[in-house]
């Protein structure tokens, strides 16, 4: 009988487009070897011109799931996502205490166009209650300013984004400088190593479900029992083909190629 796929769990918002939340999470941890399981935390009408709805689910929803996964199928990593409100957040840090596998948390606030998947008022939860229960926390530069207060328009300024994120207790801070000009550098650090990822900027608008494509890929490696700096490592390597063959759908920003890897 076959081995079993090493087990990854996110812990996510629906995107109906496919390219981005808890449907590019499952196809990465597919295309990097990983059976991918879900907690829906809140359903999106999303396309690739923008959020059109989103609907959390009750905190009973999110718990059943994820007790549902975790009591009889077990987790090697958990990644998380959009979390929507203060309860969900609170909701979501609770469960994760019940579990000892290594945490991802993606701490979601906007999506591409600017539409708001987090609510200002559960920012003070994913800082207190998410942040800690962190193995990596892995913040583009806008969520840094809004956790962390720390403004960073250059490529300087990766490591004291850092600092400030690992104030709040992750273990990891990986700073994705996607955001920033000319090549897209990320600053992985504990406070002692100090990795940076550097990948030749792609001029491709389709980039839509490239912070959640990363995370979960990180997720995948961890629980293939990679150390956090080889996750991130094959992580970083995973989303830049993904990036380099993002294609385009409907009128707007179509989604990555999660599929870039396999024969088609
Ligand atoms: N045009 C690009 N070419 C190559 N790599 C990119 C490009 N844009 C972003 N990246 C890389 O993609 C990864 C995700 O970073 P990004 O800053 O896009 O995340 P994000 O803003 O959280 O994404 P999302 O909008 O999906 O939430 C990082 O490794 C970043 O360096
Ligand atoms: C559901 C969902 N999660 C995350 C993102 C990331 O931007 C998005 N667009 N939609």
């Amino acid at each position: 009988m076959r081995i079993p796929p090493p087990r990854v769990l996110t812990v996510a918002g629906s995107d109906s487009g496919g390219g981005a939340g808890i449907q590019a999470d499952l196809k990465t941890m597919l295309a990097l070897g990983t059976h991918g399981m879900s907690v829906v935390t809140a359903v999106t009408a999303q396309n690739s011109l923008g959020v059109q709805g989103a609907w959390p689910l009750p905190a009973e929803a999110v718990r059943a799931q994820f007790r549902s996964v975790v009591d009889d199928i077990g987790v090697e990593a958990v990644k998380t996502g959009m979390l929507a409100s203060a309860e969900l957040v609170e909701t979501v840090a609770a469960l994760l205490d019940e579990v000892t596998a290594p945490v991802v948390v993606d701490p979601v606030g906007i999506s591409k166009h600017g539409d708001a998947l987090l609510a200002a008022s559960a920012r003070d939860a994913v800082r207190t209650k998410l942040l800690p229960a962190a193995t990596v926390a892995t913040p583009n530069l806008d969520e840094v300013a809004w956790l962390t207060g720390v403004q960073v328009s250059s490529e300087t300024g990766l490591r004291r984004a850092a600092e400030a994120v690992l104030s709040y207790g992750p273990r990891w801070a990986l700073i994705k400088g996607g955001h920033l000009e000319g090549d897209a550098v990320d600053f992985l650090t504990d406070g002692v190593e100090e990795h940076w990822f550097r990948a030749p900027r792609h001029d491709n608008r389709h980039t839509h479900g490239t912070g959640c494509t990363l995370a979960s890929a990180i997720a995948a490696g961890l629980a293939k029992g990679r150390s956090v700096p080889e996750a991130a490592a094959e992580a970083k390597s995973y989303v830049t083909g993904a990036i380099a063959a993002g294609f385009a759908l409907g009128a707007g920003i179509g989604p990555v190629d999660h599929g870039w890897m396999s024969a088609r």
